[in-house]
């Protein structure tokens, strides 16, 4: 199932920043059918051109257009996960209350979501005192209390150990099975090879390569990617 927001055209896109093109320019037209996997060296810019796509960053030239324009439909998870310093629970609720969410319907969402990820015992403790994947557990849940057609996530795995990682990227599978189309930044190859659908490779802030993944892990077009695969350093 296709979210009626896709297509998101990027037009020529540029972000500079003190006089620095940070990327672009970027033409791009995002209509996936799975989730969508952003890789590319340190700084080539996977970050500022999800926040481009999300809505968050400043645009210096060039256009970001959804179909169907819905910020609502959208959630983003930052690569360190922020949790605010209330209970668990109490994190997975304010999103909805925000909306003015019955209180019924919170309960039944928040209890779901929390046996979903395991929390159900720790859900009154403060979260700032889970683990790594814990956290990174309930940002992802929080982003999709309110149920996004759309979950952009910045290296979600960064700095989790094998465990975590797993957790979570079944929790992703999961999620994109059911509809939530993924927009993802990650260093991991083994990852993307795991999760992707679509593949884009960035390159000194712009877009180098970008299609199915299946054929683009076996037969990529460029040096550059094919050089990226094999885990040389490109510049
Ligand atoms: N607001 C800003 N001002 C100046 N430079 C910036 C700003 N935002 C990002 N940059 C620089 O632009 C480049 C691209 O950053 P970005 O975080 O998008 O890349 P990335 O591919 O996500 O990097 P990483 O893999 O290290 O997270 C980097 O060199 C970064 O330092």
């Amino acid at each position: 199932m296709v979210s009626r927001l896709f297509p998101l055209t990027l037009q020529d896109v540029a972000v500079r920043r003190q006089g620095k093109r940070i990327i672009g320019p970027i033409d791009m037209v995002l209509d996936p059918s799975g989730p969508t996997m952003v890789i590319g060296p340190n700084g080539s810019g996977k970050t500022t051109l999800l926040r481009v796509m999300h809505g968050i960053e400043r645009i210096s030239a060039g256009s970001a257009t959804w179909a169907a324009p819905d910020s609502s439909k959208h959630a983003f998870v930052f690569q360190s996960p922020i949790v605010m310093r209330r209970s668990v629970v109490e994190n997975l609720a304010y999103p909805l209350r925000l909306v003015k969410t019955p209180a019924a319907q919170i309960k039944e969402t928040v209890d779901y979501w929390l046996d979903r990820i395991g929390l159900t015992p720790v859900q009154n403790s403060p979260a700032t005192r889970l683990s790594g994947g814990e956290r990174q557990k309930l940002a992802i849940a929080r982003a999709l209390v309110r149920k996004p057609d759309v979950l952009f996530l910045d290296e979600p795995c960064a700095n989790l150990d094998g465990r975590a990682t797993h957790e979570i990227e079944t929790l992703l599978q999961e999620i994109a099975e059911a509809g939530t189309h993924l927009v993802m930044a990650t260093h991991d190859m083994g990852q993307a090879r795991r999760l992707a659908h679509d593949l884009v490779f960035m390159l000194d802030g712009k877009i180098h390569e970008t299609g199915p993944a299946a054929t683009k892990f076996s037969t990529p077009e460029t040096q550059a990617l094919a050089a990226f695969l094999r885990g040389d350093i490109v510049t």
